[in-house]
């Protein structure tokens, strides 16, 4: 297992950290849980760029457009952006593990709390801030959707490269299957502002070799700078404390 040079392990007085290990017997089954609906405006989509740490797409979150509603949450939450974390190998490479299984590689999708909040950083401060889709990647079958980001890649090799991405749906990785498990949890990266309601999809989507490997060629570096391979950009697991892990399904 790789050390993690990249942000502190533990936040002083932290009670809700993320990513946890999610154990399937220890979850409960909560009726009263919604299901999520989710829509998203394709040309909502701005860019794709490498910020030194994974690789994001964001959004135009300036309006209603791109939203989530329902599920665990209050009110509805707009898209900002999505990311991927993953490994050096196949081994690992996810945040969240199910029953300390690893997958290869995970994605977030990050919205937050406008209804409530004027700005995203003001809601990245707040209990009920962000909601974010946790979707794990296993390896097998070429994924058509995520082949439109991975062609784009090479482009943003090195940190801080940025190019236009016009038109993309991010629904098409998301899986079909609609069970979740839900708990309260924190950002995995600085500031991991226990902001986060996690909503972890129980259904892997498949992905192929060739496109997990295109992840693993972009840099943590600048162009110019002595290269570093962008893996094992997952932060280590954090206790479990006082929470519950809730499953929308039996
Ligand atoms: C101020 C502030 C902030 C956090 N930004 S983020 O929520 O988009 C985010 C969230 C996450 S995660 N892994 O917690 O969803 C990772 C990385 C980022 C990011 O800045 O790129
Ligand atoms: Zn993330």
């Amino acid at each position: 297992m790789p050390k993690h040079p990249l942000f502190p392990l533990t936040i002083p007085g932290g009670t809700r950290q993320s990513p946890i290990n999610i154990q399937w017997r220890d979850s409960v089954y909560d009726p009263f849980l919604k299901p999520l609906k989710i829509s998203y405006d394709p040309t909502t989509c701005l860019h794709i760029w490498n910020n030194g740490y994974s690789f994001l797409v964001e959004f135009d979150d300036s309006a209603d457009r791109s939203i989530i509603v329902g599920g665990p949450l209050e009110n509805q939450y707009r898209l900002k952006q999505f990311h991927f974390h993953w490994g050096a190998i196949n081994e690992w490479g996810s945040e969240h593990t199910v029953d300390s299984k690893f997958y290869p590689a995970e994605l977030h999708l990050v919205h937050w709390n406008a209804v409530v909040y004027p700005t995203f950083e003001e809601a990245v401060m707040e209990g009920n801030g962000l909601a974010v889709i946790g979707v794990f990647l296993k390896l097998g079958a070429h994924h058509e959707g995520l082949q439109m980001l991975v062609d784009a890649l090479p482009a943003i090799k090195h940190k801080d490269a940025v190019i236009e991405f016009d038109v993309f749906d991010p629904s098409c990785l998301i899986p079909s299957c609609p069970d979740y498990w839900t708990y309260a949890g924190s950002l995995t990266t600085p500031p991991l502002t226990e902001s986060v309601t996690w909503i972890i999809k129980k259904q892997p989507i498949e992905v192929d070799e060739n496109q997990l490997e295109a992840f693993r060629m972009l840099l943590f570096t600048s162009d110019g700078e002595e290269e570093k391979r962008m893996v094992d950009n997952f932060r280590p697991l954090q206790p479990l404390m006082n929470r519950t892990v809730r499953s929308s399904f039996q």
